[in-house]
């Protein structure tokens, strides 16, 4: 989706953008005792991960899942690290026919890791073959068309999957009950968002004082990647316009110009909001009539404006239309009617 990707404020990777892929690189955690926060993730994963070191096999496969930017790759990384094998790195829209995973799967070194993101949107055929892998460490390689096409077992190493996907509730059941250990990744506190955005300050060499931090930990969403992206911003705005680093003045004034609030809302939040408030009330108005009004597709506004909206308790979903609640009254400093 474009303009979600487009967002300073999404939690999705800009596609494209080199500078967050060398950025993203460079922060990552190598190992599981460097990954913030997660406790209850962190120990699951410890345990099936020091299990399969002490029987010397590979993990059952693992399902990664949670919304974009909480670590699912990075985690996927940290597996493979702790185990000390290679990491195969795919997606499920990468894996368009059978024959690329096929192709994938007959490749892969004993135990490596396979690490397919959003998976699920592999395409059925894909996933089937899948299926076999998972259980049997086997794939029936079609050769031919038609009546004369003939099925060719192929053995493959064990190896361990490890899916992600922002939706689990959208895997069909074959393939989630074929994962042996699945971790929910849920949104960062904000003192977790701190220490993330203290260590990438640390490893990218910028400096910043403890309250800029925090600012910047309060105005992510819950998300390690936005976090990241802010203080590279930040850290634009503190070499140009200061002697580069990075005080709490500085990091609001930044995020003044990017139009980040101090509670993670961006224009398209506050265009949904004001609109509701000041032109409807505070609703309930239907989401076409909120869209026309803030100049943007429904589908914006749902999917890429609403998510984050709801789930600050600022606007509700009813029956009858979209409601402002108090909560987002007092955002504007205004009084409910
Ligand atoms: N727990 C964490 N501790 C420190 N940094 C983290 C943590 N989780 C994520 N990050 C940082 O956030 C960035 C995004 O993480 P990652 O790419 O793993 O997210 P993701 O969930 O796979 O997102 P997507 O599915 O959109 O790719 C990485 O650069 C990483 O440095």
């Amino acid at each position: 989706m474009e303009q979600e990707t487009e967002r300073l404020v999404s939690g999705a990777a800009v596609t494209g953008d080199t500078e967050e892929q060398a950025a993203d690189a460079a922060l990552r955690p190598k190992r599981l005792a460097e990954f913030v926060g997660q406790p209850k993730v962190r120990d699951q994963l410890s345990l099936v991960l020091a299990a399969a070191r002490m029987r010397e096999a590979a993990p059952d496969h693992i399902l990664l899942s949670g919304p974009p930017g909480l670590g699912k790759t990075t985690l996927s990384m940290i597996i493979a690290n702790e185990l000390r094998v290679p990491i195969r790195i795919t997606s499920g829209p990468a894996i368009q026919h059978a024959g690329d995973l096929a192709a994938i799967l007959s490749s892969l070194a004993d135990g490596e890791v396979l690490f397919v993101d959003e998976i699920h949107r592999m395409s059925r055929p894909a996933e089937e073959m899948l299926y076999m892998a998972m259980e049997d460490f086997r794939v029936d390689v079609i050769v031919g068309k038609g009546p004369g096409a003939t099925a060719i077992p192929l053995e493959l190493p064990p190896f361990t999957l490890v899916g992600a996907t922002t939706r689990s509730g959208l895997l069909p059941a074959p393939l989630r009950d074929r994962f042996g250990f699945t971790a929910h990744l849920e949104f960062y506190d904000a003192a977790d968002l701190e220490h993330v955005v203290n260590r990438s300050a640390r490893l990218l060499g910028v400096r910043i004082v403890a309250e800029a931090a925090k600012e910047l930990a309060g105005r992510s969403r819950g998300t390690p990647r936005i976090v990241n992206r802010l203080l590279r911003r930040v850290r634009d705005y503190a070499e140009v316009k200061a002697d580069g680093t990075v005080t709490l003045e500085i990091a609001r004034a930044a995020l003044d110009v990017y139009e980040v609030d101090e509670r993670g809302l961006d224009r398209l939040d506050r265009a949904v909001l004001h609109a509701l408030l000041k032109l409807f009330g505070g609703g309930p108005v239907g989401l076409s009539t909120l869209a026309v009004a803030v100049g943007e597709e429904s589908e914006t506004v749902e999917e890429v404006a609403e998510p984050f909206l709801v789930r600050e308790g600022l606007l509700a979903r009813t029956p009858r239309g979209r409601i402002a609640t108090a909560a987002a009254w007092a955002h504007f400093g205004l009084s409910a009617p």
